[in-house]
């Protein structure tokens, strides 16, 4: 379990992490988003304690970091996954971590295993691909076999395979009954692995929440109903929670707080032909998008400003 209470990082002028509150649980994948310098990165380092919160407070099974007699064995972390000497095997470096964190080399081994890396687990890690680093990063975070997993972007780099394999990985974790927390810009990715949902935006709090909420949030529960005669459907669907909107003249109409199924046996019930009934499924990738629009520190064009201004 991790808790954040009013967290705050000032660099400077600048404020990273502005307030948060939020309890990350254990027995679930919780996915940390945001935008791009929303402050994710700089939350996590301090959750690990390798930054100072200005104010507030980070504890990690009712405890900071720092005050854990063996941090390895609790929390595992997979931050920067390039932070190792080039010129050392995967084993080795992984190794030289067990061994001064008292874990037995046979643990070694089975992270090796675990990841995928037995047949390059004597190479130069300075050789290997950024999936492998990733691998390797993700093998040094579940050493200690913790009861916290925090991984910052654990899919970057990794081909399809590498991505369900991550997936499969963290949801096992879960499962377990570990808390896994992991932060990513890519929404679709998210949607698939996680159950749970913090999203930052400027290092506030946006949501704390479900996909599955976050979704419906958004408008994922709506559905398009086209039929002969919508004025009638209209009053048949009525009720409270429910809303049915429609232009004049239209035989479209949309329909939110109803399932297709309670629509489609109304409409058949009292012999109104309907023509389309389709669930608006807003993806994960819509619905953050809509969320954090004011909060995108670096915003892009989608055309060139020639086109723009001529619009
Ligand atoms: N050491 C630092 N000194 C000054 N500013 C910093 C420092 N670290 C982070 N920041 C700033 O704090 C903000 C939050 O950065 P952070 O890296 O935590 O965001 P993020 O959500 O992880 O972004 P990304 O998705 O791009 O990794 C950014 O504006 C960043 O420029």
């Amino acid at each position: 379990m991790i808790e954040i209470q009013q967290l705050v990082k000032r660099y400077g002028a600048k404020t990273a992490v502005d307030g948060l509150d939020f309890t990350v649980k254990p027995g679930v994948v919780t996915g940390f988003l945001g935008p791009n310098g929303a402050g994710k990165s700089t939350t996590m380092r301090m959750i690990i304690g390798l930054d100072a919160p200005t104010s507030g407070s980070v504890t990690v099974n009712g405890r900071r970091y720092a005050e854990h007699r063996a941090p390895l064995l609790e929390v595992g972390a997979l931050l920067e996954a390039r932070s190792i000497h080039p010129g050392r095997s995967a084993y080795n470096h992984l190794n030289a971590l067990a061994l001064t964190h008292g874990i037995p080399r046979r643990r070694v081994d089975e992270v090796i295993e675990i990841t995928g890396l037995t047949k390059v687990a004597k190479k130069r890690a300075g050789a290997f691909s950024l999936g492998m680093g990733q691998r390797l990063g993700i093998a040094a975070a579940l050493l200690g076999d913790p009861q916290t997993i925090m991984l910052d972007e654990p899919v970057n780099g990794l081909d399809p395979e590498g991505v369900l394999w991550v997936r499969n990985l963290l949801t096992g974790l879960a499962a377990e009954g570990r808390t896994v927390f992991i932060s990513s810009h890519l929404m679709s990715e998210m949607a698939q692995t996680a159950t749970n949902l913090i999203v930052v935006g400027r290092g506030r709090l946006l949501a704390d929440t479900t996909v599955e909420q976050f979704v419906r949030d958004a408008g994922g529960d709506r559905v398009k109903v086209v039929c002969e005669d919508p004025a009638r459907l209209r009053e048949l669907l009525a009720g409270p929670d429910v809303e049915v909107t429609g232009a004049p003249g239209s035989r479209e109409l949309t329909v939110s707080g109803l399932t297709t199924h309670h629509i489609g046996t109304t409409a058949f019930a009292y012999g109104i032909p309907i023509y389309e009934l389709t669930r608006q499924s807003v993806s994960l990738e819509e619905a953050f998008m809509s969320m954090t629009e004011d909060s995108v520190e670096y915003h892009g064009t989608t055309a060139p400003a020639s086109l723009r201004s001529a619009a």
